[in-house]
């Protein structure tokens, strides 16, 4: 048991045809309901900060919280900066103990994402840390209404064997229709599959990545609207899809929004049927309850990666 880097999950996953989630933690509550799950289920998990959690909770909590979890567990975890918007936020966490990060340069031209990359990666790469980065934009893709906006956003699949020889990095995040948060289609869900097929046969034996990958789960969008939320239309990726990621070389799918979603569900419900609760223990009991079931079942019947710690 150890923190430990991707590398050899992503082998196995790829071989596998499994994907590892990747969760964002942002308390304790979140952290042990993911853990707990990852350990019912034998799998490996990686855990992610983002820059939002990182100045919301301070990264040293959150690293000695992921530490007490590899101990109290038993497992091997990765953890990974999520999103990092620098190279010096990338290096930072690199010297305080992260396994992984995420260089996000992808709102730069190609030539300033290889860049920025590279420079992660040569300093990553000498402490033994992986990188992941990203080609292609996720954000206000849903808002695209014609096909040239849309193809200027999604990941180009030649650019994108370039961006991989020529930065070193060790996985790819890529654009194919997803995106951040709650409402990511407005009419039906589609992901283009012909494209990430393109992507994978290039990059052979090489891990994907899919991010804005919630499925913004109907049940949990209704109790919150049921007991006094208000989040009408919300609508994620279905399930099925995932499954066919994962068969395309996509070994790291990541999740927040159903993390949010469960973990507020469960507080909304529990405050609303029991009014004069006031200790924090009797609400965010139920939320890691209810966050330990949706990660359970995300491993066993989405992701694919039970027993992938054997
Ligand atoms: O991609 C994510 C974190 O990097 C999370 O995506 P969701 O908002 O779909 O959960
Ligand atoms: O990438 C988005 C994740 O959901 C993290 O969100 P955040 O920046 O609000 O922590
Ligand atoms: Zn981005
Ligand atoms: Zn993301």
């Amino acid at each position: 048991m150890a923190l430990v880097t991707s590398t050899e999950m992503f082998k196995k996953a790829y071989a596998g045809q499994y994907a590892i989630g990747a969760f964002n933690v942002n308390n304790m509550e979140i952290i042990q309901g993911i853990v707990d799950a990852a350990k019912q289920e034998k799998s490996a998990i990686i855990l992610q900060v983002s820059a939002g959690a990182r100045k919301y909770a301070n990264p040293i909590y959150l690293r000695k919280l992921v530490e007490a979890a590899i101990e109290d567990s038993g497992l091997d975890i990765v953890l990974h900066l999520d999103h990092g918007d620098s190279a010096e936020m990338c290096k930072k966490c690199v010297d305080d103990g992260f396994t992984s990060v995420m260089i996000d340069a992808s709102h730069h031209s190609f030539e300033e994402n290889i860049r920025i990359t590279k420079e992660v990666v040569e300093y990553a790469h000498s402490k033994g840390v992986v990188v992941e980065a990203e080609l292609g934009r996720l954000a206000g893709v849903e808002d695209a209404v014609n096909v040239s906006k849309e193809d200027a956003s999604y990941t180009d699949p030649e650019q994108a064997v370039e961006f991989v020889k020529r930065t070193g990095i060790d996985s790819l995040a890529i654009a194919i229709g997803t995106s951040h948060g709650a409402y990511k289609f407005k009419g039906e869900p589609k992901l283009d599959f012909e494209r990430l097929e393109v992507i994978s046969n290039l990059l052979p034996n090489f891990p994907l990545v899919l991010h804005g990958a919630s499925t913004v789960l109907p049940e949990f969008v209704e109790l919150c609207n049921k007991y006094g939320g208000n989040i009408p239309g919300a609508q994620g990726v279905p399930e099925h899809m995932l499954r066919q990621a994962s068969k395309l070389g996509v070994c790291k799918i990541n999740i927040d929004t159903d993390l949010r979603l469960a973990m507020t569900a469960a507080i909304r419900r529990h405050l609303v049927e029991n009014p004069s609760d006031f200790d924090p223990r009797k609400y965010l009991g139920p939320a890691r309850d209810a966050i330990q079931g949706m990660v359970q079942h995300k491993i066993k019947n989405v992701l694919g990666s039970s027993n992938s710690m054997l």
